[in-house]
C-alpha cells in the first residue's frame, strides 16, 4: 500500500534491518480557539477520546494491521521498570512529551520485532521535532494521517467515563494536554496537511459509523495494493511466456 520506504536506503541512523513498512500515523488531540486556520477547520473536535484506539482495533481485524500506541509503549516502559519509567511518569501525569528518543526507540524496536510490515501509529508524532527525528532516524515517512474530529464535550464525557485506571483521565491532565496540544502537535498536523496527507474522520458518531468512514479511506488505497500485485504478476507473466517463445 502507498508509501512504502526501503529504510536501509536511508543512510545513517536508519533501521538496522531492510524491513520495508507501510505506516500510517493516527492523530488526534482537541482544542477551543485558536487563530490557526487548520484549527478552526479541524482541531476545534479532534482529542483524546475521539476513538483512535477504538478505531484502530477495528482496522487491524479489517485491514491487517499491526497498532502500535505511543501512549501504550510508554505505558508498558513503565511497567517494565526501565531506568526511563520515573521520567516517563511524570511526563504523563502532566500530559507533557517524552523525549522523541525515548519514545523513537520504542516504536522502532516494536517495528522491527514484529512480523507484519503495516503498521498504525497512534499517538505519535506529538511534536515536530518528534516528527523530524522519527522520519530521519527511521527513514519512514507515513502514507497518510488518519485524524479522528470529535465535539470536546463528548470526547471529555467518553475519558472520564473510560475507566481504565489511567491517571491521565481527569480534568486536570486533560486540560494540559490540551494546552501541550495547541503549542506542540497542531504544527504536526498543519505539516502534513500540507502535504495533503491528512484523511479527516467525524469521530462524533457511534462506533459502527465511524468505522464506516474509515473503511472508505482504507479500501480505496486496500485495493491499490491489491491492483498493483495484480499488474506485477501480469507483467512477470508475460516475461516468462516472451522468455518461453525465445527459447
Ligand atoms: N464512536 C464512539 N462512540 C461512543 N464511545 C466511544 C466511541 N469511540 C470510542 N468510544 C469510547 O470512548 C472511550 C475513549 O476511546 P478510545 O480509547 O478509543 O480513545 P482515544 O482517542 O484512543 O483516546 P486517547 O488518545 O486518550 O488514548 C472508550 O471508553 C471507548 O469505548
Ligand atoms: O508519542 C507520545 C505519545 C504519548 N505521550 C505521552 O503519553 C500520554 C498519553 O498518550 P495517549 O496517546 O493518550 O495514550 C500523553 O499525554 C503524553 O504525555 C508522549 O509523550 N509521546
Amino acid at each position: 500500500m502507498g508509501t512504502v520506504v526501503d529504510s536501509a536506503n536511508q543512510g545513517a541512523g536508519s533501521m538496522p534491518t531492510n524491513k520495508k513498512v507501510t505506516v500510517i500515523f493516527v492523530l488526534g488531540e482537541f482544542s477551543t480557539s485558536t487563530s490557526h486556520d487548520l484549527v478552526l477547520e479541524m482541531a476545534p473536535h479532534s482529542g483524546p477520546g475521539s476513538g483512535k484506539g477504538t478505531q484502530c482495533t477495528n482496522i487491524v481485524e479489517n485491514f491487517g494491521y499491526t497498532h502500535l500506541s505511543a501512549g501504550d509503549l510508554l505505558r508498558a516502559e513503565i511497567k517494565s521498570g526501565s531506568e526511563n519509567g520515573t521520567m516517563i511518569s511524570n511526563m504523563i501525569k502532566e500530559g507533557k512529551i517524552v523525549p522523541s528518543e525515548v519514545t523513537i526507540k520504542l516504536l522502532q524496536r516494536a517495528i522491527q520485532e514484529n512480523g507484519n510490515d503495516k503498521f498504525l501509529i497512534d499517538g505519535f508524532p506529538r511534536n515536530e521535532e518528534n516528527r523530524a527525528a522519527f522520519e530521519l532516524v527511521t527513514g519512514i515517512e507515513p502514507e497518510f494521517v488518519l485524524f479522528f474530529d470529535c465535539p470536546e464535550e463528548e470526547m471529555e464525557r467518553r475519558l472520564l467515563g473510560r475507566n481504565q485506571g489511567r491517571e491521565d483521565d481527569n480534568i486536570e491532565t486533560i486540560r494540559k494536554r490540551f494546552k501541550v496540544y495547541m503549542e506542540s502537535s497542531l504544527p504536526v498536523i498543519e505539516y502534513y496537511n500540507s502535504k495533503g496527507k491528512v484523511r479527516k474522520i467525524d469521530a462524533a458518531k457511534p462506533v459502527g459509523e465511524v468505522f464506516e468512514a474509515v473503511k472508505a479511506v482504507f479500501a480505496p488505497a486496500d485495493e491499490k495494493v491489491k491492483y498493483t500485485g495484480i499488474v506485477c504478476i501480469l507483467v512477470l507473466a508475460m516475461c516468462l511466456q516472451q522468455d518461453d517463445v525465445s527459447l
